[in-house]
Order: C-alpha cells, then structure tokens, then sequence
C-alpha cells in the first residue's frame, strides 16, 4: 500500500508529534512532520514565513507539502494545527487513514493554558479555546476518518486507541529513527549595534537584517523555561507561529495577544499580561518576547520590568517606528488617562531583532508614521538622513525605497549612541525628545488615537519654531523641517483653539521640573539643547505657527 499509514489531524497541544512518534516506533515506520517540511523547503522558520511572506503563503507551502508527504511517505504524518483551513488540502486528505486527536477545553486550557492564535482579551483562554475549536472541530471531523479522544489519557494510551481504531499491528523489530527538523537560519548581511551597559545593566545588540527570528533561542538561552510572546492582534498568526517555534525548540512557551496599538498602553492590559505570566508559573529566569510596533515593545518591556521586580525581555520590533525607537534603550511603560507614557520604568531588552520583512505587511500611515522618528534623528543628529529622505521622498514612505536598511540603521545608531551613556535620561537622553513635548499633549488631547509619529511631526516643527523665535535656529533649518516632514506625507499643523488644553497637558512632561516647562530645540542641525521656562507669548506665537 502507498501513502502514509496514519494521519494525525487536530489542534496545536493536542500531542500529535509526540503520539506521532511513538506510533512510529510501535510500527517500526518513520515519523513525519509537515510543518518540518515546511521549514526545510522555504529554508526559515514558520513564523518568518508568516513576517516575510504571509499566512496565505504558508497555506500553499503547507499544501504542497502535505501533497508530497502523501505521495512519498509511507509512515506517520502529523499536520498543523491550522492545515485542514485550506480547502485544498482538505481534499487531499479526502479517504486517507485520517485521525483526528480531539482534547476538551478544559484539557486544552490545562495542557497549553494561554496559547491560542485568538484574541485574549477577556482573560478568558476557556472561550477563546470554545471558540477556536467551534470553528475548527466540523473540519477535523469532515477530513478524519476517526477520532480520539485525548482526555485523561497517556500518549501510550492514545496511540494504543488509534491503533486498535485502525485496526493497525504493532511492530515488534528495530526502531526507524524519527525524521524531524527544524533549524531556523539568519541571514547573512545582518547589522549589528552594540548598546553598552550603563547603569549597572548588560549590553546588548540590536540586528537589522532579515530571518532574524532563529536567533532568539540563543537571546532566550537555557536558564529559561517558559517564554511569554506578546503580540498585537494585527500580528495573531504571527505571534502564534513564534510561540509554536519556541515551543518546538522545547521552551513552555505561552502567547499572549493585546490590543492593537495605543489601546495596549493601559494598566488594564498590564494587568492581563500579570494575570498570564501568573497562571503559567512565570519565574525570574523566564523570558518575554515582545512582537510588535512600539505599543507593543513598550507594554511588553514594562511588563518585563514589572514582573517579579524584572525579568529579561527581547524585542523583536515590526514597524519602522519601533525598531529605530521604542524597541531601542530600555524606555518601557503605559499611558494614563492623566498622560502619555507617565508609568514605566527604563529596563532595557536582552536583544533587539529588526527583521525588515515584517515592514512589508505594515500599512503605510503607520510606515510614514516611523518616518517622523527617523526625521528626528536627522535632526538632533545625522544631516545624512535628511538628505537621503529629500533624495527620494516616496521612496522613504515604503520599505522598498532604496534607502530603507541606511535610514533605519543610521537612526538607530543615533539612539544607540545616547542611550549608551545616559539610559536614565539624566541629561544627554533628553534630546531623543525632540518635538515630543507637545506630541504627547496632542496624544492625550486626542485620547491616543493618533500615530505617535503624526503628533510627533507637529510638534517637532513647533520645537522649530520655538527655537527660531528663541533666536537660536536659522530660518532655512526652520523651514526645512516642513519642507522633510510634509514631502514624505506626515501633518504640521494642529488644531488652533486647543492651546490652552496642550499647554496644560504639557505640564506632566517628565522634563519638567516644578512648574517649569522644558523643551529641547536646535541650535543647528545636529545641535539639541534645552529651552527652560520659555516665555508663554513666545510659546504661543509657536503655536501659532502650526495652528490650522
Ligand atoms: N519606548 C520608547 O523609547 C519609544 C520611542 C518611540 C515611540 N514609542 C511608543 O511607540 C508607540 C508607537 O509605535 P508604532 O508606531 O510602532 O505603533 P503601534 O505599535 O501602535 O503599531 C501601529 C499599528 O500597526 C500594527 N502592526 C505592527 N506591526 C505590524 C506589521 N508588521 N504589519 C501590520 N501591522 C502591524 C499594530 O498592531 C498597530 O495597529 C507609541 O506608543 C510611542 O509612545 C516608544
Ligand atoms: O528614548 C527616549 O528617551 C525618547 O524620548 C524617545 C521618544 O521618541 C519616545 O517617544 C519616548 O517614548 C518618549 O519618552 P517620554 O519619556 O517622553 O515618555
């Protein structure tokens, strides 16, 4: 007979690799895997296929893999949890020796606790787990020729059951060894920036390059048992694919999906995270992996830094925003309905992992959103960014402009060299604050459903006009920053009647100092300095400059 002898179906944390092997040795036959097959043929892990090429490109992989293993495997096949989606392979399967390995919720609750590719934001895995298997279970049902339960049983006692359910003998001779892999790769051509430990914390390295994530076991190293990846929902499938390569490589590893955006900066879902990491026995050697734009970096690293007192953490950035900023220098923390980014603490990552393919899937506000961080690094640092975006304004409104990798980098370097000697911002750091004093008032006036980067543009060009009319920046530097600000498509102006509400909010900005309020403006390109207790009519009439 050809094609495989068994086909196990069902959902992740059922057991299917580890019943799939053992039934392979009971048969004397060999054990397959198609997401290994999966990973051998597109030569990276699955959830970088997910970054670089998309779910819907992992499907055709999958299909084309289960089509060969059913041609040329004789032996036990275990698929992914999510193959039987694909209606293609579904029919593949059609009159196959298909098993389907059901667990109740509350055994899949107990076995993989918070893991789920669905939203979690109920802290409510039961209705999540409901609700995936609701969607799943009449189609492991239509492509199985039987199903086992796994309920209270042993994987000794499943594989038995399947086997009398097959009506399958036992094998009595030598074992046939089990041909599964996996071994992710990084790419060669990666960059490497070193951020040096200050303030009694370890350096670190921020990687800019592609198929990055097969460095994270080492980030996570072996002291660490458990691993909690934090993701927004707009990266579900993503986050879930980096949870199942860190569980394959043997780590308990639990995803944990927040808010998309903004909405992930409240205590609320802080508090969610907590409730997680306590349910899965989060100790101090556990590690959080945070996947996502900087909302996401920034709750996952102050989580990370709240947990136990502090636990290591690794970015893995996926906007442009968070791998040139937020993810970079340990600044972590949540907004309060009184200010943005008001709790928090610094605690910087064990590693930083810029894959550049995950900027293809990021829609293009929030693209040119990192675009005003980058600017700003041109700024208070490197004119060479300046001109590199004035070279080829389109082409820096998308990651396949021909400057993507120089301009992420050398923004990067920028932060790179300030939080290398002052993390605490007790001086030099405060000049990554450029034009943030009044973004962050324009954030709360506008209950933080603003791209950071939008507010960000406003206020770096009212820090110009500050700065002009304090009589320390040149009028070409002053113009200049619209002129770069609006060609790659970012706002300058904000609304003009709302002054009195920004001045107030302004007045929680962590540099104040009392009831003095404090901004950082140029004296140059590439010279930031501090503006203490500015004259209100100066403050206003800069206002008035970007006053729609
Ligand atoms: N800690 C710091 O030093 C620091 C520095 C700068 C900014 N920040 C913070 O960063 C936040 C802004 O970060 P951001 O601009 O990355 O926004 P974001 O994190 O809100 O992400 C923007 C949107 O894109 C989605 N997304 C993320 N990656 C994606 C991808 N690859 N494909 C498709 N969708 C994707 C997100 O779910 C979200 O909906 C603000 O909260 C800001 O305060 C922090
Ligand atoms: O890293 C820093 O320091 C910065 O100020 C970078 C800013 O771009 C970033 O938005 C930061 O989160 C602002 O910090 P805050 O202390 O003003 O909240």
């Amino acid at each position: 007979m050809s094609g495989p002898l068994i086909v196990l179906v069902g959902p992740m944390g059922v057991g299917k690799s580890t019943v799939g092997e053992l039934l392979a040795e009971r048969l004397g036959t060999t054990y397959r895997d198609t997401d290994a097959d999966v990973v051998a043929t597109a030569g990276k892990a699955i959830s970088e296929i997910f970054f670089d090429e998309g779910e819907e490109r992992f499907r055709d992989l999958e299909r084309q893999a289960v089509q060969d293993s059913l041609a040329r495997h004789t032996g036990v096949l275990s698929l992914g949890g999510g193959a039987v989606l694909d209606e293609g392979t579904r029919t593949l399967l059609a009159g196959l020796p298909v098993v389907y390995l059901s667990m109740d919720v509350d055994e899949a609750v107990r076995r993989v606790g918070l893991n789920t590719a669905r939203p979690l934001l109920a802290v409510n895995p039961r209705r999540q787990w409901r609700e995936l298997m609701d969607a799943r279970r009449h189609l492991y049902e239509e492509v199985a020729r039987t199903t086992v339960a796994t309920d209270d049983r042993t994987p000794e006692e499943v594989a038995r059951a399947i086997l009398d359910a097959l009506e399958l003998p036992e094998h009595t001779g030598q074992t046939v060894p089990s041909g599964r892999e996996n071994t992710p790769m990084t790419e060669q051509g990666t960059t490497r920036i070193r951020i040096a430990g200050t303030a009694g914390t370890d350096p670190y390295e921020v990687l800019v390059g592609r198929r990055l994530l097969g460095e994270l076991p080492q980030l996570i190293g072996d002291r660490a048992k458990r691993v909690a990846v934090l993701h927004p929902e707009a990266l579900a499938e993503t986050g879930e694919a980096v949870r199942e390569d860190l569980a394959a490589q043997g780590y308990e590893a639990i995803a944990i999906q927040l808010p998309n955006a903004e909405e992930a900066k409240t205590v609320e879902v802080a508090a969610y995270c907590w409730k997680a990491l306590g349910q899965t026995g989060f100790t101090r050697t556990d590690v959080i992996v945070g996947v996502g734009g900087g909302a996401t970096t920034d709750v996952a690293g102050f989580v990370a830094a709240s947990w136990l007192r502090g636990v290591r953490w690794i970015a893995v950035p996926t906007t442009v925003l968070a791998m040139v900023d937020a993810a970079v220098g340990g600044k972590t923390g949540i907004n309060t309905a009184e200010g943005k980014n008001l709790v928090g603490a610094f605690h910087p990552p064990a590693g930083v992992l810029c894959d550049l393919a995950a900027l293809d899937s990021l829609p293009v506000n929030d693209y040119v959103s990192g675009m005003a961080e980058i600017i700003k690094a041109g700024f208070i640092s490197d004119p060479v960014i300046l001109d590199l975006v004035e070279a080829d304004p389109q082409g820096a409104r998308t990651p396949a402009g021909p400057h993507t990798a120089e301009l992420i980098e050398r923004s990067i370097r920028v932060k790179a060299e300030v939080v290398s000697s002052d993390l605490k911002e007790s001086g030099l750091r405060e000049i990554l604050n450029y034009g943030h004093t009044l973004a962050h008032a324009i954030e709360k006036n506008e209950r933080y459903k603003w791209r950071h980067g939008a507010a960000v543009s406003i206020g770096m060009v009212f820090a110009a006009e500050l700065g002009r009319l304090a009589g320390r920046l040149d009028d070409a530097t002053a113009d200049r920053h619209r002129a770069v600000l609006e060609s790659v498509g970012l706002p300058l102006t904000y609304r003009g009647d709302q002054w009195p509400k920004l001045l107030e909010n302004m007045k929680v900005d962590k540099k104040s100092r009392g009831d003095l309020l404090r901004f950082i403006v140029l004296d140059g390109i590439g010279k930031p300095t501090v503006l203490e207790g500015p004259d209100p009519a100066v403050l206003l009439a800069a206002y008035g400059e970007v006053s729609a």
